[in-house]
């Protein structure tokens, strides 16, 4: 950062550490992701990233520590909550709507804010409900389009390969203007043009997002900055151009 400019974190996470009985899975985890930064997790297996990933979507309450997401008090509040305040995360093994349509999937994810009116509204056509049900199929449209699903609008989901099923979520997890975007492994399944598309996506957003990802070029590609776990610990810290060059990520995780 620098040049006297503030920016306030988007997720901040603070001296977080979780225990399964003997098991640390974290410990004393602290990091913040400015707004509009994009943020990577990196970790051999059993680093603790999806338990991580799990404390700031509210999964799991952390043995100690506190997470704040968009500027507020987050540790005791629900998932459905931190949903609610603009919080949207993808899974490792995708969670989307095999039975509705790619298109009915985007929709579905901003359906939860209902329609306003009531049943009136669904009775008579109500001018406002219309209004609404035109932007939310724009806003569909302007999604598939950024994740290049244009020509798989009517597929059902169920019927389509692992990677343009990974691209719907993230088309569903984008539909609502998430203010902090969890991604768990995002490229993982993609052929290269689909991870080439996901990069692009990325770097069009001004969410700020964390993500866990494996593929080493992708992430020194996408992120402004890293965060690198190891058996439940930050061994580091900074710049993907820093962390490349660390001598302990080096020695435990880059070889
Ligand atoms: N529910 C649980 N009960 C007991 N131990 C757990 C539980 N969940 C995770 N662990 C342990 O906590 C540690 C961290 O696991 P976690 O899944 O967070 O790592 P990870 O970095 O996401 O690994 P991967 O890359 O394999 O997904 C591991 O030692 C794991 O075995």
């Amino acid at each position: 950062m620098g040049d006297g400019v503030v920016m306030s974190a988007a997720l901040r996470v603070e001296a977080v550490s979780v225990s399964f009985g003997g098991v640390h899975a974290l410990t004393d985890v602290s990091f913040e992701v400015p707004a509009g930064q994009v943020c990577g997790v990196i970790g051999p297996n059993g680093a603790g990233k999806t338990t991580l990933f799990d404390v700031i979507s509210g999964l799991r309450r952390p043995t100690s520590g506190s997470v704040s997401v968009t500027g507020r008090e987050s540790t005791g509040t629900s998932a459905v909550r931190r949903a609610r305040a603009g919080l949207r995360r993808t899974f490792q093994r995708t969670q989307v709507f095999g039975r509705l349509t790619v298109a009915d999937n985007v929709l579905a994810a901003m359906e939860w804010r209902g329609g306003g009116g009531g049943l009136p509204a669904d009775l008579v056509g109500w001018r406002g409900r219309r209004r609404l049900e035109r932007a939310r199929g724009e806003r569909v449209d302007e999604v598939l389009e950024l994740c290049g699903l244009n020509g798989l609008r009517d597929a059902y989901a169920a019927a389509l390969p692992a990677g343009a099923r990974r691209l719907v979520e993230l088309a569903r997890a984008l539909a609502d203007a998430p203010s902090l975007l969890l991604l768990d492994e995002p490229t993982s399944g993609l052929d290269a043009d689909q991870t080439a598309r996901i990069e692009e996506v990325i770097g069009a957003l001004e969410t700020t997002i964390l993500l866990v990802e494996h593929d080493m070029g992708f992430v020194m590609g996408t992120c402004d900055r890293l965060v690198v776990l190891d058996l439940g610990h930050v061994i580091a810290s900074g710049a993907p151009a820093e962390i490349r060059e660390d001598p302990v990520v080096r020695a435990a995780y880059l070889g």
